[in-house]
């Protein structure tokens, strides 16, 4: 048997193609054109690549974008006056701070510091007790989109046995309480987990987010499980000859001939992550104006 794989760019693109369609809706119904703020500290590389792809797609779905690029050693004292002014700035429904940032700042004091009703990454304290007693939040993106395409490979998700391995705020966390909320039965694993193989061969779904390359093998899979691949890890250079190839948390060559269906990386979860920051956008200027909810873009 080999896997369905699931294609996260499609998806993505579909997913764009209903918020460029809600966005215009918006605009044309009420004069309102939703805003994405995208804050850098620093010069980091990889961050810069994934700035520069929000912003193009941001704008290629009719929103406005809005870059601000500070510099690595920016005082905690300028970054929040920043944020002071994008969290009472109308034209601005959502505010992410790209992550990492330099040593000097705390990440909890920056994501405190947002306005919980434009933080479209979901971390704020305020988001996560919402989302953790079943009320309406704005839902970190990553699990938000790997939720989209769980819903829709497997249709109704009560009753499955899902594991979630890794237990970070940004994903862990919140896709664990998704499932819940979906009624599934959730197991939360993470580095001190005993028998993982074991914990992991009874999932029907397994959402593989730990940040380690290659760290799920085909023989821990039940087979026709769903299997859904956070993680983004670059090889090193020597390890595949030259580019730096990007590789998941789950094992690909040896899952695909064993798992129901699989997202691939690159072309899986990441796409879908940027969908839902737009999806998320979209989400809280409706939010904050009042207006319903957007269909299907929300958790
Ligand atoms: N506050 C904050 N929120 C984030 O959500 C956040 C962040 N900081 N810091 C960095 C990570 C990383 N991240 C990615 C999003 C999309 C792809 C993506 O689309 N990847 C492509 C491949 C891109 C490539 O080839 O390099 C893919 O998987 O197909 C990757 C990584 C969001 N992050």
């Amino acid at each position: 048997m080999t896997a369905e794989i699931i294609d996260g760019k499609a998806f993505a693109a579909r997913v764009r193609g209903q918020v460029a369609e809600q966005v215009a809706r918006l605009k044309a119904d009420h004069g309102i054109t939703p805003g994405l703020a995208v804050v850098l500290v620093g010069e980091d590389p990889a961050s810069q690549v994934y700035v520069r792809s929000k912003g193009k797609q941001t704008v290629e779905v009719g929103m406005n974008s809005f870059e601000h690029k500070l510099p690595a050693d920016v005082s905690r004292y300028d970054l929040f006056a920043l944020i002071d002014r994008l969290n009472a700035d109308p034209a601005v429904n959502g505010i992410l701070v790209q992550f990492p940032v330099p040593d000097h700042l705390s990440e909890a004091e920056i994501v405190a510091r947002i306005d919980p009703a434009k933080d479209v990454d979901g971390l704020h304290i305020e988001n996560a007790g919402l989302l953790a007693s079943g009320q309406k939040a704005m839902v970190s993106c990553t699990p938000l989109g790997c939720l989209m395409m769980l819903r829709d490979r497997l249709g109704d998700l009560s009753g499955l046995d899902a594991v979630v391995i890794g237990r970070s705020n940004l994903v862990g966390k919140p896709m664990a309480q998704l499932l819940l909320r979906d009624s599934c039965t959730v197991t939360v694993a993470h580095s001190r987990t005993r028998d993982l193989p074991g914990v992991v061969r009874r999932a029907d779904i397994v959402v593989a987010a730990v940040g380690r390359p290659r760290f799920v093998p085909g023989d821990w899979i039940k087979p026709g499980a769903t299997v859904i691949d956070v993680g983004i890890n670059r090889l090193p250079h020597e390890e595949d000859g030259g580019k730096g190839k990007l590789v998941g948390d789950v094992d690909f060559d040896s899952a695909v001939r064993v798992a129901g269906a699989i997202t691939p990386v690159p072309g899986g979860v990441g796409p879908m992550t940027i969908a839902c920051l737009l999806a998320n956008t979209l989400t809280a200027t409706c939010r904050v104006n009042g207006l319903d909810e957007p269909e299907g873009l929300t958790a």
